[in-house]
């Protein structure tokens, strides 16, 4: 199966109330280890690439990746572009063979956000490509840039609801209280937000800043309108973790498949139990 656009699985999901995971690609152990726990899920899913993850990887080898992903696992996967910060980069991406890009215009104004992200549409929709967008500030690290929790603002509905009505996005990612990275106190999500905004657009909220969030934390803000969340930061200390066990076991290991074999599988394991929660198994 060719990579396909998020508008394959998120009306579905926003139907039946589940969350389609947008796990982030890293290397090749990530994306092995997200496409095998979603071939065992049989559960549609989306694979992000922050910038800096581009930067890393190189476009090329990430589309490869992605595509053989697609193809080995028959499974319904939207390559995404994760933050995207310009016109030119979502465009860059699309020419690539993403077939979903974000375009995070949060830190403009209001009024430039929409303008901006109305281009994006624009050009995305007329090439089948599925487009996020995001309003509010989301605290915690993306992507090794730092955003203060104490600066982080949350998204006024009335402002989403327009947001979604002027720009046509696919999916509308609102800063309700979780954070990039791992958490230092306790999460606190507005409900009543995901849930003003859900009723009143027809495409998914997306939460961000998925890691750490309690399941039951989840299970509410997908009850309340989420229908894509982002995971990243509890894979990067599932991967790190594994490693850290078997070098501090064993000083003399020096074949990487030694570590990243463990590290691959811890990874399967924190994507399953996150495709679980999010109830789309067996929805591919
Ligand atoms: O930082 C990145 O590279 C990706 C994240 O911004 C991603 O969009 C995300 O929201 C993941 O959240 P986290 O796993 O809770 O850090
Ligand atoms: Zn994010």
């Amino acid at each position: 199966m060719p990579l396909v656009s998020m508008n394959e699985f998120l009306p579905k999901a926003k139907a039946n109330k589940f969350a389609v995971g947008q796990f982030n690609m890293n290397n090749l152990e990530f994306a092995k280890a997200i496409t095998e726990a979603a071939m065992a899920e049989k559960s549609p899913f989306i694979f992000g690439v922050s910038e800096g993850a581009l930067k890393y990887m190189g476009i090329e080898y990430t589309v490869a990746i992605a595509e053989a992903a697609a193809k080995q696992s028959g499974l319904p996967i939207a390559l995404h572009l994760d933050h995207g910060s310009t016109f030119e980069v979502a465009m860059k991406c699309i020419r690539a063979g993403f077939s979903s890009v974000m375009f995070d215009g949060s830190h403009h104004s209001f009024e430039d956000n929409i303008r901006l992200t109305k281009e994006v549409v624009k050009a995305a929709r007329a090439m089948g490509v599925s487009v996020e967008g995001e309003l509010g500030t989301i605290g915690g690290v993306e992507d090794d840039i730092s955003v203060d929790e104490a600066d982080a603002a949350l998204a006024k509905p009335e402002e989403a609801i327009r947001f979604y009505e002027e720009t046509g996005v696919d999916c509308v990612a609102i800063a309700v209280g979780t954070a990039h990275g791992m958490y230092k106190g306790e999460v606190k999500i507005r409900y009543d937000i995901i849930e003003e905004v859900a009723k009143a657009i027809p495409v998914p909220v997306v939460l961000h800043g998925g890691s750490g969030v309690p399941d039951e934390a989840i299970r509410l803000s997908i009850a309340a309108g989420v229908g894509k969340i982002n995971v990243n930061t509890e894979n990067q200390v599932a991967c790190t973790e594994a490693i850290r066990e078997v070098l501090n076991k064993d000083a003399k290991v020096y074949d990487p498949r030694k570590y990243l074999t463990p590290a691959k599988n811890a990874m399967v394991e924190v994507v399953r139990s996150k495709i679980q929660l999010f109830g789309s198994s067996n929805q591919a």
